[in-house]
Parts: C-alpha cells; structure tokens; sequence
C-alpha cells in the first residue's frame, strides 16, 4: 500500500533516534508549544536524540485567508499551485519553524532549524492523488523518493536537536509541498530511528469516526494497511507515515494526543501515553526498549555516530 517512497536505509539503526512530529493543531497553543520544546529538551537529557518535524496546516489556512488565496485539500493533502507553495514555504519555515526553535532554545542552544532542501536531506517527486478511484491534480505535493540523513546526523553528533520543515527539492528544480507526517515517516526510516511520534488533536486512530470516538490501541502493520483505504482526512497521511515507517525498520508509530501538556515524555519516556501504538507484523522486538532513559554508554550501532 506504501507509495513511492524508499528513502535509503541506514547500515545501522539509529535506537536512541526519536522522531516527533508536532502537528499544527497541537501546536496552537502556545503553552502546549512550551511543554513540548520542555519535552524535547528532557528526551536529550535522558540520552535520546530527538529530531522534530513541524507541520502548521491551521497557520497555512490562516495566511492563505488573509491572502483571498483558496485552501483545499484532497485525500487529506493541500492542493498546491505555485502560488500556494509560496506561502507554504514562508509559514512554515518562516514562522512556525522559528517559533519552535525559539521555544526549544529557551532552555539551551540546542534547536537549529532547517528544511528537507538543505543538504539535498529530503528530494521529492511529484506525488499522485486518486479521489473515488479518479486522478486528481494536487499539484506541487512532493512524495519523499530519498533522504540524506547526512546534515541530522552532522546535528545530532554535535547535540543539536534539528527542527525540520515538510519542505522537498525535487530533482526537476521545483520545490515541493510534503505533508509532515510523511515526512516525519521517511526521516525516521532513513535515520533507522527507534520510533516515531505523531502529536495531533485528538487522542489517536478512532475505530469508527466520526460515529465512536473508541480509540484503536494497537494495530500490526497488516491491520493498518487493510485498514487504510477506509480512512479519512488528516488521517489518512498519518497512518500511511506510521505504517511506511514500521515497514521501514522503525519500531514503535504512536499517534498520540498533543492537546495533553507533555504527551511526549509520557509517551516516550514514561511508558504511559495512550493513544494509537503501530507495531511491525508479529509485533517487532518486544524485548529491548531502547527509548528508555540513556545508559552512560550506549555500543556503536547507530545510522549516525555519537
Ligand atoms: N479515524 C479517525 N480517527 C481520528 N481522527 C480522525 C479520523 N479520521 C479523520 N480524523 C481527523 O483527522 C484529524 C487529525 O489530522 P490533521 O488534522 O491532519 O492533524 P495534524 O495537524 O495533527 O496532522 C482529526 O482532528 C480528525 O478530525
Ligand atoms: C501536502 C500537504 O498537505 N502539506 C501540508 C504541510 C503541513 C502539514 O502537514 O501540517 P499538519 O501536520 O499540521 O497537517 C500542508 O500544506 O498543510
């Protein structure tokens, strides 16, 4: 069911690698923003390392308003002219990027900001959309076809924590439009990171929306791809990412609800986040959880070197 993507694997899986990806509807708020920069900085105070990839749907609708510009979405992904990618490009790394960094670097020099253009990190190519079985033009949306893990891990060796922007070069010279779940799936794949976090609004993958808020726990990945045509909405590149990254070698997807103050350090490090949890066919490695709080020293078998 995954699409295109095939970011190249790493040689060796990064296990201390966490990637969260920060919605924007969870990231309205902006004493949720403080608790979740607070979290990061705890994860690389516990010996993770934490990469963050932003998204900022609601502020691109906000701006796109302002502008008299249309916002429209099919199969959950904005339809993006040139237009559009403009103003994509400067809410997010011009302003929701920058506020992230500044919260993060409120407790130490950690946050640099970035996006899937620098360093050739990310290269897109033009994703196609079907809507009832018909293609559909959503034009600049970019699906992930390589990463280069290689800036992150120049950071992360030096104890930074990147704040990355769902912003693609495409090989043909256009910028593309990357939804940020997939973007966080194809960065977790491709640093071999131990998990995936996906904050959203609300408190994971409901059984039957919008007619039962019951929260599914758990799901293999074989359940999520057979359960997948059937979503709807933002979901649909959510799970797509969480099911793209435990089939890439990423243990643990959580969706988990980023309205609670410190979802992710009860999640990662507590053990203690409900939400959405999708584990690899046959469940994956049950027996180390390498997301607990560091070792002093931790053997070389990381994707990116300590
Ligand atoms: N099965 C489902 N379970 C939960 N939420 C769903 C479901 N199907 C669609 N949704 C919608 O998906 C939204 C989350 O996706 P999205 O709006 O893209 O959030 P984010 O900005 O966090 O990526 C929810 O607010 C809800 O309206
Ligand atoms: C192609 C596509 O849909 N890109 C998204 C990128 C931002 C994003 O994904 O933000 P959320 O995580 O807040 O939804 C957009 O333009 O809204």
């Amino acid at each position: 069911m995954p699409g295109p993507t095939s970011p190249r694997l790493p040689a060796r899986a990064s296990r201390d690698v966490v990637v969260v990806k920060f919605g924007g509807h969870a990231m309205v708020d902006e004493g949720l923003q403080r608790s979740f920069a607070q979290d990061v900085v705890e994860l690389r105070r516990a010996g993770l390392r934490p990469v963050v990839v932003h998204g900022g749907g609601p502020q691109i609708n906000a701006m796109l308003g302002r502008l008299g510009l249309e916002s429209r979405f099919e199969a959950g992904l904005r339809v993006t002219t040139p237009e559009t990618m403009a103003v994509v490009r400067m809410v997010l790394t011009g302003r929701v990027q920058r506020d992230l960094v500044v919260h993060i670097n409120a407790h130490g020099p950690f946050a640099v900001g970035m996006t899937g253009e620098d360093a050739h990190t990310m290269t897109a190519v033009r994703r196609p959309a079907w809507v009832d079985g018909r293609p559909v033009d959503i034009g600049l949306v970019g699906d992930v076809v390589d990463v280069d893990p290689g800036m992150l891990c120049l950071l992360l060796e030096q104890g930074h924590i990147p704040v990355v922007s769902p912003v693609a070069r495409g090989e043909d010279g256009q910028v593309y439009n990357v939804n940020a779940d997939l973007a966080a799936s194809a960065l977790a794949v491709a640093l071999g990171a131990d998990r995936l976090v996906m904050l959203t609004d609300v408190e994971g993958l409901y059984a039957n929306w919008p007619e039962s808020t019951e929260v599914i726990e758990r799901l293999t990945a074989e359940e999520l791809d057979e359960l997948l045509p059937r979503l709807a909405s933002g979901m649909v590149p959510k799970m797509e990412g969480c099911l793209r990254a435990v089939r890439g070698g990423v243990r643990r997807a959580h969706v988990l609800d980023g309205r609670t103050p410190h979802a992710v350090l009860r999640g990662v490090l507590d053990g203690a986040g409900s939400g959405t949890t999708v584990v690899p066919d046959g469940g994956g490695d049950l027996g180390q959880d390498a997301t607990r709080p560091a070792r002093s020293t931790r053997p070389s078998r990381t994707a990116c070197r300590r």
